[in-house]
């Protein structure tokens, strides 16, 4: 059996040799010659899996050891008998934890209080139920617009464009698809109030990055159109920038591997279910007090000094993600 894996999968390497030949290699760098012959495909969001990556090969799974899974060509894949397998919520704390230091950042240099803000969550999934309990817990005022989840559960959330009107800060949590594709555009930005934040850590995609530069709006962005070429004007009117890390955390990754090769173990029969990487400390989840939030955050995670990383190199994108120092979870 062979396995080409991403080699910058974390936690990874070892695990799978006692079972088959594993091949590591940077996700961008992954060819059709390289899949060839190999059964399956251990990726990250570096490498798109399509018809011209994985026709001809005799690859049966792709698993992806990421919550996203919009550069994988499901569709071609279940006709080509692929199974694919996400990382379902992986690192969703991660993500939660990354919104929180953009709040804290905010109230502080703006100086207000959570109660004195409307927050609005568009897509409430793994990601933004997690931030809709905290904020809510924190005393923002919540708003959350998710369409399918309105149509199957009738829990009272709301259109966009009601969200988008009310929100003093507007958060994008959904996939990138069809439906959500520049979701955020010009006739959005034209009906939110002026000044208003729009913060997204869910695909540089979703956000038309054109119309938000003549918005009127501010912006706090993890993930861009193009990446890993931004576009400048965004990059340096951005209050924050980070380099698509939102999820970043060590457990995140750590569930991400996990998954990953539960995945493989699955398909192929492998004596590694329930396997979990041994050197990964255990995620704490537990509720945390806003004051706290606001004192402990920045020596867990400076996003500041992020920020200012990513403003003074933006060629750097990449290898700032590739040498990131994953941030532990601890709330
Ligand atoms: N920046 C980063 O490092 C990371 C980014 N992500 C991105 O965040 C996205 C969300 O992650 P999860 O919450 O785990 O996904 P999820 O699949 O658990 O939740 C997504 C939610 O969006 C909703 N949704 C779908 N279409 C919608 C629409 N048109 N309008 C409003 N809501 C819609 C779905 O009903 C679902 O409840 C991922 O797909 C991924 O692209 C995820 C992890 C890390
Ligand atoms: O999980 C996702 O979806 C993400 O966007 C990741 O956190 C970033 O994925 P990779 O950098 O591991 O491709």
């Amino acid at each position: 059996m062979k396995i080409i894996a991403d080699s910058a999968i974390p936690f990874l390497k070892g695990v799978l040799e006692p079972f088959a030949e594993v091949r590591y290699l940077p996700g961008k760098a992954i060819s059709a010659a390289d899949v060839r012959d190999a059964d399956a495909l251990l990726t990250r969001t570096r490498t798109r899996c399509d018809a011209a990556l994985l026709a001809g090969s005799r690859v049966r799974l792709v698993a992806t050891a990421t919550i996203g899974f919009d550069h994988i060509d499901t569709a071609w894949c279940a006709t080509h008998g692929i199974t694919v397998t996400t990382a379902a919520g992986c690192n969703a704390r991660g993500v939660l934890q990354w919104v929180a230091a953009v709040l804290a950042h905010l109230s502080r240099t703006q100086g207000w209080q959570p109660a004195a803000r409307t927050l609005g969550i568009v897509g409430v999934g793994h990601v933004g139920s997690l931030v809709k309990a905290y904020a809510e817990a924190w005393g923002f005022r919540v708003l959350c617009c998710d369409p399918p989840r309105e149509e199957r559960e009738r829990c009272g959330f709301l259109p966009l464009e009601e969200v988008a009107r009310e929100a003093d800060i507007l958060t994008f949590h959904t996939p990138l698809d069809d439906t959500t594709r520049r979701m955020a555009d010009e006739r959005l930005f034209r009906q939110m109030k002026p000044g208003a934040i729009l913060i997204n850590s869910s695909r540089g995609e979703v956000v038309d990055g054109d119309a938000l530069l003549r918005s009127g709006l501010r912006w706090v962005l993890d993930v861009w159109e193009h990446e890993p070429n931004l576009n400048p004007q965004l990059l340096e009117k951005a209050l924050l920038a980070t380099p698509h890390i939102a999820g970043y955390s060590e457990q995140g990754k750590a569930n991400a591997t996990a998954m990953s090769v539960a995945a493989l173990a699955r398909c192929f029969g492998l004596p590694l279910e329930g396997w979990y990487p041994p050197e990964a400390s255990p995620s704490v989840p537990r509720p945390i007090a806003w004051q706290e939030l606001c004192t402990t955050i920045g020596r867990i995670y400076d996003i500041e000094a992020e920020s200012r990383r990513l403003k003074e190199r933006p060629g750097d994108f990449e290898s700032l993600r590739d040498r990131y120092a994953y941030r532990r979870e601890y709330f």
